[in-house]
């Protein structure tokens, strides 16, 4: 499922219109996409439906949705209590509904009917909201109705994640040729209810996408005949102290467990036998340097590691190298890639790109999307922006957002796991792009699995390793 900015919106329609499909045209296909949506969600007929439309074009695709309910003999008002239509299109719908003989009101009712629709405002929204769309926002949140959202919710932005504090609770909302960016942005994301994306014939642009199992089941099923270990790869992972060994231990765990074909920790001599003692499969070495000429196919850096000299002199090392390099933890720090002759992916949790950014994580928190990608294509890197909807970001411009995981992974070690994941999925796949949004993906599946069974706060991050073979099966059978 594809994910677009108004601007994008607002172009897809422009050229659908120059090729000759009206605005007119495009609302009907949304109304009755609508429709038909709404049709297979709910027994329309055991429903009375009150629609709150506005003047623009969203409240346009609330007409053309009345039409198609009312025809199909569903009770069904609908109320403008901003004033008519106003826009061309919406307008035109507004005429041919009413020739049909269907009313409508520009009060609000006492009370709605068992389905409140949202058609006030889509993507046109400007916040905050004018006093008087507060008003109307305050009845809505009121009313005892399932309460369905059309495009977004009202006063909800499209593009990031701030809303207004009147801003309609949906429910459920039916998103309109693709995803709006807050619908994973907080706080707007949690207006949204749940979200289905309804199709209305437009040719998908984007290249930002939600990634799915069936991409993500591609990767799984690649095994191959006569293979040795090499064959999948030998990853080498810079991680964990004397004092901080968990960290290294979860890495290797989650690189061995997700198919790396060899893998070497790279740690302090104290750390070895508790690391080993986790991970038996794995080698060490004590040398803290890469060599130039070194036989690694992927490595991945900074889990318990701190952020000091020490370390930047390594990564001075990897950036001369030429294999790819996962940089995470106290990898992360604000540095120029400029010079780098590898593939980098940096795996920061906001705090950790708010430092290498210098933004506000309040910022970045509203901006994942942007924020992440605007980086990445500066800095020609791959960047896994974590937390709630892991966002990945390409240096084409091109991204994933992540819908697997939950409360589960809000765990010291979560992360030093991802990046288990991601080098031994590096290791496996020679497209990077594909490789990393799979294990963030998996990752997070893994947690929903360990949720589908117990409560998520008994979610340990060791588990997920644990829990991968029976994911990777599950994803599978999804597909
Ligand atoms: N390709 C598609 O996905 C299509 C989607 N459609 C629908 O069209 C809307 C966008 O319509 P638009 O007319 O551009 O904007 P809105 O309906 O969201 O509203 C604009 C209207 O609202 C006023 N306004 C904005 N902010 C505020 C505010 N804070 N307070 C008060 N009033 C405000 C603004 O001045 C305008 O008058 C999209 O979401 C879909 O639902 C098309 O139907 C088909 C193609
Ligand atoms: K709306």
């Amino acid at each position: 499922m594809y994910i677009y900015k108004s601007s994008q919106i607002k172009e897809a329609d422009k050229w659908a219109e120059e090729q000759g499909m009206t605005a007119f045209t495009l609302m009907e296909l949304s109304g009755v996409g609508l429709f038909n949506a709404i049709k297979q969600d709910l027994d329309i007929h055991k429903h009375h439906f009150t629609i709150i439309a506005g003047k623009g074009n969203n409240g346009g695709d609330g007409i053309v949705l009345a039409r198609y309910l009312q025809i199909a003999g569903v009770r069904c008002t609908l109320f403008f209590p901003l004033g008519l239509p106003v826009s061309a299109a919406s307008k035109a719908h507004f005429d041919y509904y009413s020739s049909l003989g269907f009313s409508v009101s520009t009060n609000l009712p006492d009370q709605s009917g068992s389905i409140l629709v949202d058609s006030l405002l889509g993507i046109g929204v400007k916040l905050p909201l004018r006093e008087n769309i507060q008003h109307v926002m305050d009845w809505m949140n009121r009313q005892v109705a399932m309460k369905v959202a059309i495009d977004l919710p009202t006063g909800a932005a499209s593009d990031d994640g701030d809303c207004d504090k009147h801003a309609f609770k949906a429910d459920r909302t039916y998103s309109l040729h693709g995803y709006k960016p807050s619908r994973f942005l907080f706080p707007a994301a949690s207006l949204y209810g749940e979200t289905k994306v309804v199709e209305i014939g437009l040719p998908h642009t984007s290249n930002w996408k939600v990634r799915s199992a069936l991409d993500v089941a591609k990767s799984l099923t690649y095994s191959g005949r006569n293979t040795h270990k090499g064959t999948f790869g030998h990853g080498l992972l810079i991680a964990g102290t004397k004092d901080m060994p968990g960290s290294a231990a979860l890495a290797a765990s989650g690189a061995v467990s997700c198919g790396a074909g060899k893998l070497t920790v790279q740690t302090e001599k104290e750390a070895v036998p508790i690391i080993a003692s986790h991970v038996p499969e794995a080698m060490y070495q004590i040398n803290p340097h890469i060599e130039l000429d070194h036989s690694f196919d992927a490595i991945a850096a900074g889990c318990g590691r701190p952020s000091n000299d020490k370390m930047e002199t390594l990564i001075e090392e990897l950036l001369a190298q030429s294999k790819p390099v996962i940089l995470d933890a106290g990898a992360l720090y604000p540095r120029s890639y400029a010079k780098k002759k590898c593939p980098i992916i940096v795996t920061p949790h906001p705090g950790e790109f708010s430092r290498m950014t210098g933004k506000e994580i309040v910022y970045v928190q509203r901006t994942r999307l942007e924020a992440a990608s605007a980086y990445a294509v500066e800095n020609n890197v791959t960047v896994v922006l974590k937390g709630e909807y892991t966002v990945t970001a390409f240096a084409d411009g091109s991204g994933y957002v992540n819908v697997t995981g939950n409360d589960g992974l809000s765990k010291g070690g979560s992360g030093d796991v991802l990046t288990g994941l991601i080098l031994a999925l590096v290791l496996r796949n020679k497209n990077i792009k594909e490789a990393v949004a799979d294990a963030v993906y998996l990752h997070g599946y893994c947690a929903d699995k360990w949720k589908e069974a117990y409560p998520a706060q008994t979610m340990r991050p060791s588990y997920i390793s644990q829990i991968i073979a029976e994911a990777a099966n599950e994803i599978l059978k999804e597909t």
